[in-house]
Parts: structure tokens; sequence; C-alpha cells
């Protein structure tokens, strides 16, 4: 989806679902601010009455409760407070999830089904998600705290997409015939690769699940996911519903539990065949050591990113003023392809950069769970501390801060919309990931000169071009060294476009044709021809 498309679906209001508000806690345009300078808006939440029915790790089809009988909170970042308590699984629940995904792949249905029906109950289960979306968006925003409008009118249907492009592959899934020197038939057989232990961030945990577990069961792999201990709820949920669409035991497991105990097992365990990760590049360091030290799996890595928003000398600062904004705050700056260092021409810069610090005052922050909300809470208490440490960096470093800078209201993990000019390659706020709304932006000269600086990094997941001349974007497309470049937009995830990073940004694509070879082994069979009519 465009990102235009992104920003005008989430500027209009939408209703909110009867359902998931408490009785008389409609959401009403007085306590809608439209302004970070009152706080109003985050003092008294609203109670989402959408119920949590699953808190239990999810083994061989049955909810059960860990091995160790613990449970953690999950937490409200609107309040701090406890949405549930979760039964928190560790190696000893990972070793359960594994051994039954196991038995699913060496001798279940799952991988011996024909495709076509594998397709049939993918398709199922995004039904059920449109059915049922009012519950998962709702779940997914009291868990993160994104907007309600970002996870019912975006999030929900990119993940019912997902998966129907996905259940569109099963059945497309073939090797070839090789012509090969010799009289010998040879074609290559694409198999599933087998168990694939899956690690999820807290970002996106809805998406994050469909990026990894679409593409993996199309292609017939049992899988064990586990989610993010900050948001386990919504991947419980849907994975109930991903049963109901017939789904056999043991298929999916979930474990929901602590990345240094069950994340860890979970990747260095040796009945998993294949592991694909998403989160921070410290960890990706870690879980790809314990997977080579264990039994040599492969490994996808999706990491961090400190991604350049480059607007040029002739692009319309209007729109590249919305666009790079969009870049940053989209989802409360928490994206690991935020366009977090924005590159602004000398110029244009001054323009910009007011445009820019009165577009961030004017974000609307408050609860996410009312309409016309831009900006919810940040995940938890450590993300919204480290926030602000790094924005007191960015003033002691010697930026200028333009907007924001501190805490909104005083309840929760609130950010203000922080803006930064003035800011130097060598500052940490341009070197490090914040993953808040912290936007720092640069001046430049010379299209030469922000290459070099863009590329000056250990991240290279994405960037943004705004511009629009045709050899300046091509110019600058090429000579990028990152992922996905988007030309006069950003953050178009659209269920058919590859994503990932280069440098340390991570190995691999995940979405699109691409992921389909993360979670396939290709078999060359070759058999001798006696007297073949032709070669
Ligand atoms: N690239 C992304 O999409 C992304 C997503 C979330 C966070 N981040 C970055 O990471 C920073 C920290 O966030 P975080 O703490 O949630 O990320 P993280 O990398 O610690 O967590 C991601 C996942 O890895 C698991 N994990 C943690 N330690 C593990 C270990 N030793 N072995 C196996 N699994 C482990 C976690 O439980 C979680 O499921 C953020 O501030 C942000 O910069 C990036």
């Amino acid at each position: 989806m465009a990102a235009r498309r992104i920003s005008s679906l989430l500027s209009r209001s939408l209703a909110s679902s009867p359902a998931l508000l408490s009785k008389g806690r409609r959401p009403s345009g007085s306590r809608t601010t439209g302004k970070y300078s009152t706080s109003a808006a985050v003092e008294d939440p609203i109670t989402p009455s959408v119920k949590v029915n699953y808190t239990q790790l999810l083994i061989n089809g049955q909810f059960v409760d860990s091995v160790s009988g613990k449970t953690f909170p999950t937490l409200d970042p609107r309040t701090g407070e406890v949405i549930a308590n979760v039964a928190e699984g560790d190696a000893r629940d990972i070793d359960l999830a594994v051994s039954a995904a196991r038995k699913a792949f060496d001798d279940g249905p799952w991988p011996r089904m024909t495709a076509y029906e594998r397709s049939k109950i993918l398709l199922r289960f995004a039904d059920l998600v449109e059915k049922h979306a009012d519950e998962v968006a709702a779940l997914e925003t009291w868990d993160n705290g994104k907007t309600y409008e970002q996870s019912a009118k975006l999030e929900v249907p990119m993940f019912v997409r997902l998966f129907r492009y996905y259940a569109g592959w099963a059945d497309k899934i073939h090797g070839l015939t090789v012509p090969a020197d010799g009289s010998y038939h040879v074609q290559t057989l694409h198999e599933p690769i087998g168990v694939a232990g899956q690690i999820i961030p807290w970002n996106f945990p809805l998406l994050m699940f469909a990026w990894k577990v679409g593409p993996a069961l199309a292609c017939g792999n049992t899988i064990v996911l586990k989610t993010a201990e900050q948001t386990p709820l919504s991947a419980i949920y849907v994975a109930k519903l991903l049963h109901e669409a017939g789904l056999p035991a043991g298929v999916l497991n979930i474990v929901s539990g602590y990345g240094p105990t069950a994340g860890a097992a979970l990747a260095s365990h040796m009945e998993v065949d294949k592991l694909a990760f998403t989160g921070s590049t410290e960890t990706g360091q870690i879980v790809l050591e314990l997977a080579a030290k264990s039994n040599l799996k492969p490994v996808t890595l999706e990491l961090g990113g400190k991604s350049p928003f480059i607007v040029c000398e002739d692009a319309d600062v209007d729109k590249a003023v919305e666009m790079a904004h969009f870049a940053l705050f989209f989802n409360q700056g928490q994206c690991c392809c935020a366009g977090s260092r924005t590159f602004v021409h000398e110029k244009v810069y001054d323009e910009f950069l007011e445009k820019s610090r009165k577009r961030a005052a004017n974000r609307v922050v408050g609860d996410p769970f009312l309409g016309g909300i831009e900006q919810g809470p940040q995940v938890d208490g450590e993300q919204f501390k480290k926030i602000l440490r790094y924005i007191k960096s960015g003033i002691e470093g010697g930026a200028t801060l333009e907007a924001g800078g501190e805490r909104f209201g005083s309840k929760g993990y609130y950010v203000q919309p922080t803006v930064f000019s003035n800011v130097k390659d060598d500052m940490t706020i341009a070197q490090e990931e914040i993953f808040g709304p912290v936007q720092t932006i640069l001046k430049y000269k010379e299209v030469e000169e922000v290459i070099r600086r863009a590329n000056a990094s250990r991240y290279g997941l994405a960037a943004g071009v705004f511009t629009q001349n045709i050899d300046t974007a091509n110019r600058l497309t090429r000579a990028l060294r990152v992922g996905s470049v988007w030309i006069n937009c950003f953050d178009i995830f659209d269920a058919a476009i590859p994503f990932g990073g280069y440098k340390m940004s991570g190995h691999g694509r995940e979405k699109g044709i691409y992921s389909l070879s993360n979670y396939l082994q290709v078999k060359a069979v070759v058999t001798p021809l006696n007297n073949p009519a032709w070669l």
C-alpha cells in the first residue's frame, strides 16, 4: 500500500467499534486534543472491552501452562498496568514445542497433503481473521500501544493479505528440469526445510507473525514461534483461529517467554532446521552464534536500521515534509526502517525545518483507542526511558531541539514528537537506533556528499529519496547500500515486495517470492537415461 494511502487512511477518523469500548467510554472529539501540549487525552484511558481469553502456551494444538507454572505480566503501555498474566515458557517448553513440531513434520499430514489443501486452510484462516478483525486489532493496540486505527485499517488487512498471498504460492512451488551434460534426467525438488524456529519482536507483533508464518506454512513446514515478551497476546489469538481453520495439531506452536531463556533455547535447539529472527542487531549476533554452535541451522535475520531519508533541492517541500514526518513518526517511531536520518539539501533546509517543526508540534498524541489519534505510547518503560536518554544526549551533544523533548502527560509511556536540527553525523542520535518519535535533521550540499554520508552507517535497511529529477533518483537508488529504496514514498509493505537489509541490518529477504527460499530445501535428483530420444 502506498505511503500516501497509508497516511490518508490513518488521518481519516475511524468510527471505533462499539464492541471494543466499555459502556460510556466512547471516544469524543473533546478528548482528542490535536496538540501535544495538552495531555488530557492520556490521563483517563479508555477500557477496551475485548476479552483476553488466551494466555497459555499453544503446543501440539492444545493450550497448556508452562512446565514451570510461571507466568509473566503483559502491560498496557498507556498506564503500565497489567493487562494479563501470560504463561512463561522456557527451555523445557521449547523442547515440548519442538518435539510437537518435529512429529508434525516427520509423521503428520501437513507436509504430505496437497499444496491446494494447505492453501485452502490458509485462505480459511484469512477469512476468520477478517471476521474477528475488531478483536485482533484491539488486542494489538492494547498490548503494543499503536493506534487502533492503524491496527484495524492497516495491519489487520495487511496480515490477511499476506496470508492470501502465500496461500496463492502454496501450489505454485515447483522445481526445475535441468539440462545437464551426459545421459541423465536431472530435476530439482523444492522440499520444505522442516521445523522452523521463529523469534519475533514487539513493534509489529501481527505483521511479524504473518511475514514468518505465512511463507513457512505455504511451503509445508512446521513451526515453533516465540513472541516478544512485551506483546504476546495477538499471536496466541490468531494461532487459535488458524487451528479453527483446519491447521493440524503440532504444525504451529506458540511459546511466550523471554529471549535469554525461551528464545535462546529455540535458536540453539538441535531439532530446529531453520531459524528466522527479527529484532535488534545485538540479539541477531547472539542467535546467529547459537545457531552456528548447535546444528548450523540456516538463519534469516531482519535487524536494526538508521535509514536515510534524502530530500533533494528540487523536492516539493510540503510533500517532502509530510513524507519525512510519516517515515519517522509512523508506529511511534518504532520501525526498524524508520527514516531516522533526514538529510535535507541546503537550498530547502530552512523551509523544510520550519514546516517539520510545525508538523511535529501538531501531531495528535493520545489514547490509541481514540479516533483521530496519530501517536500512542511507546511499547514499555524501557523503550520510553531509552528514548528520553537519547533526547538528552542530542541536547548535550549540541543539536538544536526544535520541538518536543519531553514525556507527554504524566501517565504511561508517551513521548512528545521531537525534532532536532543541526544534527552532525558523529552525534549519537545520528548513529544509533533511537526507536522512538525523534526526528534528526541534517544539512547537505552535494548528491555525492549525501551518498557518502548516508552509506556511512553499520546499517543498510532502507532509504527514502525525495526528488522530481529521474536522474537524481536513479543515481541515488543504485548508490545507496540498502535493501529497500522508496522514491517519493515510504514504508510500502505490500506482501509481494521483498524486505531485508544490507550490512548489519540482516541476512536474507522476507515477503514476496524471495521468502519462499528461506523455507525450502533444493534437492537435485539425477536418473541415468538409457537410449534417450533426445538430451
Ligand atoms: N528490526 C526490528 O524490527 C526491531 C524490532 C524490535 C526492536 N528492535 C531494536 O531492538 C532494540 C531492543 O528491542 P528488543 O529488546 O525488543 O529487541 P530484541 O532483539 O532484544 O528482541 C527481539 C526478540 O528477540 C528475543 N530475544 C532477546 N534476547 C534473546 C536471546 N538472547 N536469544 C534469543 N532470543 C532473544 C526477544 O525475546 C524478542 O522476541 C530496540 O530498541 C530497537 O532498536 C528492532
